[in-house]
């Protein structure tokens, strides 16, 4: 035996060397790989620094070990229980205050905190509750179910309580007077309906009860919704709230998934919803021009909205079908807020993408008939299968040619897929916290995430359903950061790429098929809408680093 292990060795210089060049190499396949190679100096600095605060972060705040009854923390640990922690972090200041791009999956019924639309309710004159059964006991609380009206003031006075045995089911009662009157006041009033339309983190993190089961959870929390943003007054408000809330977090463009059986409307002063189905449009068309002349539509230079029609996919063919009439008919009247088409509901549960071949073939000889362009955005792959009717939506999206794919969850599973997933330019609308609370990844650390980037499947960030699953803001701040935080590939140069892709991949105004794809290869580069947004982007990008490397450069070059 001679000698002693040496560093300097030439062996060992030679393997990390190797080291170097492989990890290298592997990182060139990256969907980000260009954008970070044309990150400027500044963006490079704040890389560098958001490093630096994030492994800080990591070392010092999460890593705590565990104490009498506490669970150990660490940084990747579940959402609900990370969430109060978050905000206390100087990464979460950067990620706020980062442009973001666009939101580009979000179901407009769970997009604003319930809290804020309850208020605006029981602001807006003439607002009325009625429930299914007196709220008087707890299980009642949980049985009952609840609806909001308005009502032009013909309500009987007898009843001013939903929560007390002599409350008569089904009476409505004016919303101020029923909140004030509420046990524990009007907070009491809020916590009750959030008990009813949110997901709280002790449900959220019981992964052993399974997808079914949280689904079914989930969707009940839908009920309610359809009956608080109904009123036009309230409507209006709370797509206010909405944008002021997107454009505060930088967000600059949004596509909503709804439509359906939703866009219903009671105008002002009304109590029946308007039969003209164009009246929800109207409102929805006239908010958005609103919110952009306001100070802060125009300072954050927000962009504006449009809608990709969803259709629940658990409904028979005759309704889809007489579904797909009526958006054909808001397509011809509102071409510009129209944007695309989609299945929503839980996948497993409902018609696979190839039941509805008939109708969606019929649908886009319908659009093509009349002259529409009427892009699918589909949910596919949102399964834990391999090769299940969910996991296999992921090649009927593709043949029907799908523009993004909602989730893509399992896509990582089939090489030929991603392949074809990069070469077609599809992206994939990834909504890393409506996956772990709808338990397909335990925590952000079990998310294929950081797989689709590496494999060079383009991908952007998305919420889904804030107001339900428990980020309960409208932003993706939340989200953002759990791809940060939880992954040391992606870093702040990573985020860069996946708002930049979501302004890539957003569908801004009706174009052909040929188009869209050029739009996209070209990026920045291109002569477009979509090339102005971007290089838009790109800027506040720019200001958003210089401000990193100013406010946090000092204290963290040192670490
Ligand atoms: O992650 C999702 N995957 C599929 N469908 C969803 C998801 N989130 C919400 N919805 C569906 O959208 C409808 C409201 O517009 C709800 O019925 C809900 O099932």
């Amino acid at each position: 035996i001679e000698g002693e292990p040496n560093v300097n060795g030439t062996l060992v210089q030679q393997h990390l060397r190797d080291r170097e060049k492989l990890i290298a190499l592997e990182k060139t396949h990256r969907q980000d790989h260009i954008f970070r190679q044309s990150l400027s100096p500044t963006a490079k600095r704040a890389d560098e620094i958001v490093q630096a605060i994030r492994q800080h972060e990591i070392d010092n705040y999460w890593r705590v070990a565990a104490t009498d009854g506490q669970r150990e923390r660490f940084a990747g640990e579940v959402f609900p229980y990370a969430r109060p922690y978050i905000s206390n972090t100087i990464l979460w200041k950067v990620i706020k205050h980062m442009p973001k791009g666009a939101l580009l999956h979000a179901h407009l019924s769970a997009m604003l905190p319930y809290e804020k639309i309850v208020k605006i309710i029981i602001q807006t004159e003439g607002m009325v509750i009625s429930a299914s059964q007196p709220l008087n006991t707890e299980d009642a609380k949980q049985n009952a179910t609840f609806t909001f009206a308005h009502n032009n003031g013909t309500i009987s006075t007898s009843q001013s309580r939903i929560d007390v045995s002599e409350y008569i089911p089904d009476t409505q009662v004016p919303v101020k007077t029923a909140a004030a009157n509420f046990e524990g006041g009007e907070a009491a009033f809020i916590e009750f309906i959030k008990s009813k339309t949110t997901i709280p983190p002790e449900e959220s993190v019981r992964h052993e009860l399974g997808v079914d089961e949280i689904w079914r959870r989930f969707q009940a929390c839908f009920g309610p919704t359809g009956s608080m943003i109904q009123y036009e007054p309230v409507v209006r408000k709370f797509y206010q709230t909405l944008f002021q809330d997107l454009a505060s977090d930088g967000i600059s463009w949004v596509e909503i998934r709804t439509g359906g059986s939703h866009g219903k409307l009671v105008h002002n002063g009304d109590e029946e919803i308007d039969p003209d189905l164009d009246a929800w449009w109207h409102v929805l068309v006239e908010e958005i021009d609103k919110f952009k002349a306001t100070e802060l539509g125009k300072s954050k230079n927000f962009l504006g909205a449009r809608v990709i029609w969803s259709d629940a996919r658990i409904k028979n063919r005759a309704s889809i079908t007489k579904s797909m009439k009526i958006a054909l008919q808001r397509k011809q009247n509102f071409p510009q807020l129209f944007s695309g088409y989609d299945l929503v509901a839980q996948e497993d549960l409902g018609r696979p993408l190839s039941d509805l071949a008939p109708e969606l073939v019929w649908f886009r000889q319908q659009s093509e008939a009349l002259n529409l362009t009427i892009p699918y955005f589909f949910h596919a792959g949102e399964t834990l299968g391999d090769g299940n009717s969910t996991d296999l939506n992921l090649f009927d999206a593709i043949l029907f040619n799908t523009r993004r794919i909602g989730h893509g969850f399992s896509l990582y599973k089939h090489p030929n897929l991603i392949r074809q997933v990069i070469e077609q330019n599809v992206m994939v609308e990834v909504c890393p916290i409506s996956n772990e609370v709808l338990r397909l990844n335990e925590d952000i650390l079990h998310h294929p995430l950081p797989a689709m980037i590496a494999h060079g499947i383009p991908t952007a960030i998305s919420n889904d359903d804030p107001a339900i699953l428990g980020q309960d803001v409208a932003g993706l701040s939340y989200d953002f950061y759990e791809a940060i935080q939880a992954f040391d590939n992606i870093g702040l140069a990573g985020l860069g790429a996946l708002a930049q892709n979501s302004l890539r991949w957003a569908n801004f105004e009706d174009q052909s098929g040929e188009d869209w794809i050029q739009d996209i290869d070209r990026g920045e580069h291109g002569n477009g809408t979509k090339a102005k947004h971007i290089q838009g982007w790109n800027r506040e990008w720019e200001t958003f680093c210089k401000w990193v490397v100013d406010e946090y450069g000092p204290k963290y070059a040192a670490l």
